[in-house]
């Protein structure tokens, strides 16, 4: 690979499902079977961008984004309906074999290890199946050990574990043989605040120390925020933002949320300083939007409570679900979807 060629390289890509569709009941059961009938679902509708080796990248969009449906077929394991793909210059679904020696893949739920070994074991099949030498596979072993603190993990059984120790199991095993790719989707789901951390550092590290390229998807926007410098939003199969987070951060930073536990649910429109405003209503949850330029959060929650009786409130970072709002709504001009 020469040095200006990018790690991953997609243009004009496209996926479209077919789903069969059927009419309700034993008749439409009968009916299918003769005649079946599809429905289309384009999960990836024209998506380009290109990834220089060394980034880390945050792929991100709401559920249903398509941002699943792109990662399996830079993996290889899904052929694109249209447009190319390039990993490492190579095609990665005609090349699998060779494309799989060279990237690493975690999803999330899924798992890599085998279920009743010792995760010692697991890892010393996986070093061997991608012929890591014994000299090399001693010396990452050692410094996984380190940074992923996998100590009295290494004898314990992936059964036997916890999310969190199984997700630091599960990179340990996808990059025990140096990939040079990687694809992490959603890789600090479900654990707390200090294995996340732990897992930032390390992706960070490996990152820095070998010049790996990661792609992350995640809903987490903590893990964007202290890992990627550049984002890709994208939303209905399409990208809607591709850029740095600096970017994202300032005009967005400006809002935060701030959502209440009511006694009651709210039964008459209140009245809320300027910059303010209500986003979403449920029974006794009503959460809030502001600009923090024109008003503070003390401001927002005595309004509120002078107006209702508040049980509880909660201060949060903006999510991406109202990022990707404002964006269809006009905050990046400059990036508006066509
Ligand atoms: N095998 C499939 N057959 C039919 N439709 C599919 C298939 N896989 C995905 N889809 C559809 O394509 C769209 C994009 O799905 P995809 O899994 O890529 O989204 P995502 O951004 O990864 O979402 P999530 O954050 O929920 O994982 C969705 O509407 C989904 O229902």
């Amino acid at each position: 690979m020469s040095h200006n060629q990018p790690a991953i390289e997609v243009s004009r890509l496209r996926k479209v499902f077919h789903i069969p569709r059927r009419d309700p009941g034993l008749g439409g059961a009968v009916k299918a079977l003769f005649r079946p009938r599809y429905a289309e679902k384009v999960a990836v509708d024209d998506i380009s961008f290109s990834v220089p080796p060394g980034e880390i990248v945050g792929y991100i969009g709401v559920n249903g984004a398509g941002k699943s449906t792109t990662i399996k077929m830079l993996t290889g394991i899904l052929a694109p309906t249209a447009g190319l793909v390039r990993v490492l210059g190579r095609d990665p679904h005609k090349e699998r074999v060779a494309n799989a020696r060279q990237i690493g893949v975690v999803f999330g739920q899924r798992t890599q290890l085998w279920w009743d070994l010792a995760l010692v074991e697991s890892l010393n099949l996986i070093a061997r199946i991608y012929d890591v030498g014994p000299k090399r596979y001693k010396e990452l072993l050692e410094q996984f050990s380190y940074t992923l603190e996998l100590g009295e993990l290494l004898a314990k059984p992936v059964r036997q574990m916890s999310l969190g120790q199984k997700m630091r199991a599960e990179l340990a095993a996808t990059l025990i043989h140096e990939p040079r790719v990687v694809y992490l989707d959603e890789p600090t789901i479900g654990l707390d605040v200090v294995v996340k951390e732990k897992i930032r550092a390390f992706i960070k590290e490996q990152n820095r120390a070998k010049g790996t390229t990661v792609v992350l998807t995640t809903h987490d926007l903590g893990d964007i925020e202290e890992l990627c410098g550049r984002v890709i939003i994208i939303d209905a199969g399409r990208v809607i933002y591709d850029g740095p987070l600096a970017t994202i951060r300032e005009r967005f930073g400006q809002y935060r949320g701030i959502t209440f536990e009511t006694a009651r649910p709210l039964e008459h429109p209140l009245t809320l300083p300027p910059g303010a405003e209500v986003v979403g209503q449920e029974e006794r949850r009503l959460e809030l939007r502001f600009d923090r330029t024109r008003a503070s959060a003390s401001q927002v929650a005595a309004a509120v409570m002078s107006q209702l009786e508040v049980l509880d409130f909660s201060l949060c970072e903006p999510d991406l679900t109202s990022i990707v709002k404002q964006i269809y709504g006009g905050a990046l001009s400059e990036a508006r979807p066509a």
